[in-house]
């Protein structure tokens, strides 16, 4: 058995839900799944085509974003996921996709409203989207900088990374991440269809008013906190 063994076939497995989610062409995207105990994390190799994936490409990179173990180069947002793993203690995955309906609010620099229940049913907030980043950054380290704007704008909305699992970061593209690879993901694909039903409302109604309070209430904690109720 190869070292690491439970990450790389974790970050192998959620890499391999993109494509077949239909949130990646190409490269477009990456998963990582963290080890909290050995302090490093699984991401997928830079530039490898989904179909050419092992677990055993899988890069170990510790939370400084440094190598650890790997023949491969890791992929270009490691330091991105880096320093979301060393500043949130308790993620153990991220995602990074550029799928289309949630780029396309990223590009427009616009935070997705909360128009609808399906929203409400996973979050009770708009989706942030973090202001572009500022030249002298973008000069320097460009996706190290793009983990600090990320937690900056949660900070400044006075969001924690707990009550919202994902957000926009301006003119690039979407991050989410979860307790899990797996529940990344799973935001990811929750992140794309509100884009996509967000973008469509507008198109249809560009005056469409916000899901009401009491809406957004109903549909959450039907799912979500002590009073939940949803399913079997
Ligand atoms: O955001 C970008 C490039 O703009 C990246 O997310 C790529 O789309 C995927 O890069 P690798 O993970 O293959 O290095």
């Amino acid at each position: 058995m190869q070292k690491y063994q439970a990450i790389r076939e974790a970050a192998y497995e959620a890499n391999m839900q993109l494509p077949a989610l239909g949130l990646v062409l190409f490269t477009f995207g990456n998963v990582s799944a963290a080890d909290r105990d050995a302090g490093v994390f699984a991401i997928k190799p830079s530039g490898v085509p989904y179909a050419e994936l092992t677990p055993a490409k899988m890069v170990i990179v510790d939370f400084d974003g440094k190598v650890v173990d790997g023949e491969l180069r890791p992929s270009s947002d490691t330091l991105t996921h880096a320093v979301l793993y060393k500043h949130w203690k308790e993620i153990g995955g991220i995602v990074h996709t550029h799928s289309t309906y949630a780029t396309a609010w990223a590009q427009s620099q616009r935070s997705i409203p909360i128009y609808g229940t399906t929203h409400a049913d996973h979050n009770t907030l708009d989706i942030p989207c973090a202001a572009p980043m500022a030249d002298e950054l973008i000069a320097g380290d460009y996706e190290y900088q793009t983990g600090f704007q990320i937690m900056n704008t949660l900070a400044e909305q006075q969001l924690s990374y707990q009550e919202i699992e994902m957000i926009l970061v301006g003119n690039h593209a979407p991050f989410t991440w979860g307790s899990t690879p797996a529940k990344a993901v799973y935001n990811s694909a929750v992140l794309e269809e509100i884009a996509k039903m967000a973008y469509l409302t507008e198109s249809i109604n560009f005056r469409a008013p916000r899901l009401k309070d009491s809406l957004i209430k109903k549909h959450y904690e039907r799912k979500h906190g002590p009073n939940s109720y949803y399913g079997q």
